[in-house]
């Protein structure tokens, strides 16, 4: 996915001032910046969900068209089909009222027009990629019957449900313990690595970006101030911005 000179205006004001971004397979690509720089809004506009009111120019190509452009109902299929997403809060995320099983396969059959029973194979061969013990006993709890860190392997697993090729994951371990943000990070590497999934990742964390991203850029005013590979980035950066988020770090 290639995003190029992206500008979005929400009533007269502008958020993002032209931001590029390129997603390649197989890589992750992390986005950092502080509160309100922009960085949610550059993934909601990666997957043609910008707040109402929200006009955008520039391009998001993916598999040869511009996502900007598309109708509704084209981009419908592409949301939740070939790009993905895994948001903060995974209480939120899921549904509490509809078993782990049912989240996942509805998904699936949805946008892959496939059985009950292949959804189910598929399914529970999901939980078992993101790591939940007893997948075929876990297909049929609910999500308050899992950890924090348990419920967000589930929402990756939704995420994956239809085989994306590109997934934005937005601050997805700000909300879990210290403890276990070390593996869901792991998690997301290995899938991207597997899969080839083209991550993008968005997070105020730079010891979350140190620990996964392959590229690194940081947004500040709805504008990428600098841009390259992590240990680049991280190590020897080249904008004063970027020195003192690194400087503010404990
Ligand atoms: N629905 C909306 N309507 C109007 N302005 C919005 C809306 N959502 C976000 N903004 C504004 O857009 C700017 C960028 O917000 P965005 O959420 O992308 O920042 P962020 O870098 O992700 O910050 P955070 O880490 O706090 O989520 C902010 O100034 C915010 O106030």
């Amino acid at each position: 996915m290639k995003i190029t000179d992206l500008e979005v205006d929400i009533r007269g004001r502008q958020i993002l001032k032209g931001v590029s971004v390129e997603l390649a397979e197989g890589r992750v690509h992390g986005l950092a910046g502080e509160s309100g720089s922009g960085k949610t809004m550059t993934g909601l506009a990666a997957l043609g969900l910008l707040p109402h009111g929200a006009t955008a120019t520039g391009a998001i190509e993916h598999n040869g068209r511009n996502l900007l452009g598309l109708p509704a109902k084209e981009l419908n299929k592409v949301r939740g089909g070939e790009v993905a997403m895994v948001f903060q809060d995974p209480a939120t995320s899921l549904h509490p009222m509809l078993t782990v099983g049912r989240q996942i396969t509805e998904h699936m059959r949805h946008h892959l027009g496939i059985g009950k029973a292949e959804a189910r194979s598929r399914a529970e061969e999901l939980l078992g990629k993101v790591r939940i013990p007893g997948a075929a006993e876990a297909f049929g709890r609910y999500p308050h019957q899992f950890s924090g860190g348990m419920r967000q392997r589930i929402a990756i697993a939704i995420a994956l449900a239809c085989s994306p090729q590109v997934l934005i994951a937005d601050e997805p371990t700000t909300a879990l313990d210290v403890t276990v943000q070390a593996g869901i990070l792991r998690l997301l590497r290995s899938l991207c690595d597997e899969l080839g999934l083209a991550v993008l990742l968005v997070t105020h964390d730079l010891g979350v970006m140190s620990a996964v991203a392959d590229e690194v850029s940081v947004m500040k005013d709805g504008l990428i101030v600098e841009s390259g590979p992590r240990a680049h980035v991280l190590r020897t950066p080249d904008h004063p911005y970027t020195r003192s988020l690194l400087e503010a770090l404990p």
